[in-house]
C-alpha cells in the first residue's frame, strides 16, 4: 500500500435522484462515523441534479464526506445548452471533478484534447479533476494498453503547470472492466499505474509524481478492493456500480479493516 491517503470515491453514473441521494449520503456519514478520514478520504460523484442536496447535508451536518461533479464544461458560462460550468460546480463547494470517464469518451466523442480543455477548466474554477484514462479490450488484446492509457495521460495534461498538475488524480479505469464484473487483475492494474506515475516523472519531476494520487477503477467490490490496494502504486478506487449500494460501499471504504 502507499503512503499516500487513498482516495475511495463513488461514481453514481446516472443513478439515484436527490431524494435518494440524500438517504444514500446520511446512511453512509452513520455508518463510517467513527471512520478516522485523515486516513482515507471519501468522495461521491453524483448526478448535477443531486448536487445542491448534497452539498447541503454535507455543509448542514459538517459531514467529512467530499463530493463532486461526473463531467465539468470547458467553458465558463454561455451557449452551451444543458453543461455545467466551473464556476457553478465551485459555487456548490464540489471538491472534485471526473474528466474524461470512457463513457464520455465513448458516448460523446471527447478527446483528449476536450478532456485537456475540462481539467485546465478544473483548476481555473478550484476543483481537482479525476482524469479517467483507460484502454479498450481490443488495445489490450493488441499489447498497446500501456502506450494508449500514457497517451491519455499526456493530452489530457498537455500545457498543465506543476503546481496544477501536482493536485491531480488520476482514475485508470480498463474499459473493458467497467460495469461487466471483469476485474483487471491486481498486478496488471499496478503495473499501468506504476507506467503513469513514470510518465508524470517524465512530463514533470519524480517529486510530484510521487505525490499523484491513481485510483484503480472498474468492477471493484468488497471482495476484491483489498488485493487491489494492497499494490504500491493504487492510491484508491473509483467505484461505480458497488457505490450505490451503501453497505458494500462502505466496506469498500473499510478495506483496511478487512
Ligand atoms: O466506471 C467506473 C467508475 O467510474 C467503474 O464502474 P463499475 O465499478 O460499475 O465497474
Amino acid at each position: 500500500m502507499s503512503t499516500r491517503t487513498p482516495l475511495m470515491a463513488g461514481n453514481w453514473k446516472m443513478n439515484l435522484n436527490h431524494l435518494e441521494a440524500i438517504a444514500h449520503v446520511q446512511k453512509l456519514a452513520f455508518a463510517l462515523a467513527d471512520k478516522d478520514y485523515e486516513t482515507v478520504e471519501v468522495a461521491v460523484l453524483p448526478p448535477f441534479t443531486d448536487l445542491r442536496s448534497v452539498q447541503t447535508l454535507v455543509d448542514g451536518d459538517k459531514l467529512k464526506i467530499k463530493y463532486g461533479a461526473q463531467d465539468i464544461s470547458a467553458h465558463d458560462s454561455g451557449a452551451y445548452t444543458g453543461e455545467i460550468s466551473g464556476p457553478m460546480l465551485s459555487k456548490l463547494k464540489c471538491t472534485y471533478v471526473a474528466v474524461g470517464h470512457s463513457e464520455r469518451r465513448q458516448y460523446h466523442k471527447e478527446t483528449d484534447e476536450v478532456c485537456n480543455a475540462k481539467v485546465k477548466a478544473a483548476f481555473k474554477h478550484g476543483i481537482t479533476p479525476i482524469l479517467c484514462v483507460g484502454e479498450e479490450l481490443e488495445v489490450r488484446e493488441a499489447g498497446n494498453a500501456v502506450a494508449h492509457t500514457l497517451a491519455q495521460v499526456e493530452g489530457g495534461l498537455k500545457d498543465v503547470p506543476a503546481e496544477q498538475a501536482e493536485s491531480i488524480v488520476i482514475a485508470y479505469e480498463p474499459v473493458w472492466a467497467i460495469g461487466t464484473g471483469k476485474v483487471c487483475g491486481a498486478d496488471d492494474a499496478q503495473q499501468v499505474c506504476a507506467a503513469i506515475r513514470g510518465k508524470l516523472a517524465e512530463l514533470y519531476t519524480q517529486e510530484l509524481a510521487d505525490r499523484v494520487r491513481i485510483q484503480y477503477g472498474g468492477s471493484v467490490k468488497s471482495g476484491n478492493v483489498a488485493e487491489i490496494m494492497a499494490k504500491p502504486d493504487i492510491d484508491g478506487a473509483l467505484v461505480g456500480g458497488a457505490s450505490l449500494d451503501t453497505d458494500e460501499f462502505v466496506k469498500i471504504v473499510r478495506f483496511t479493516e478487512q
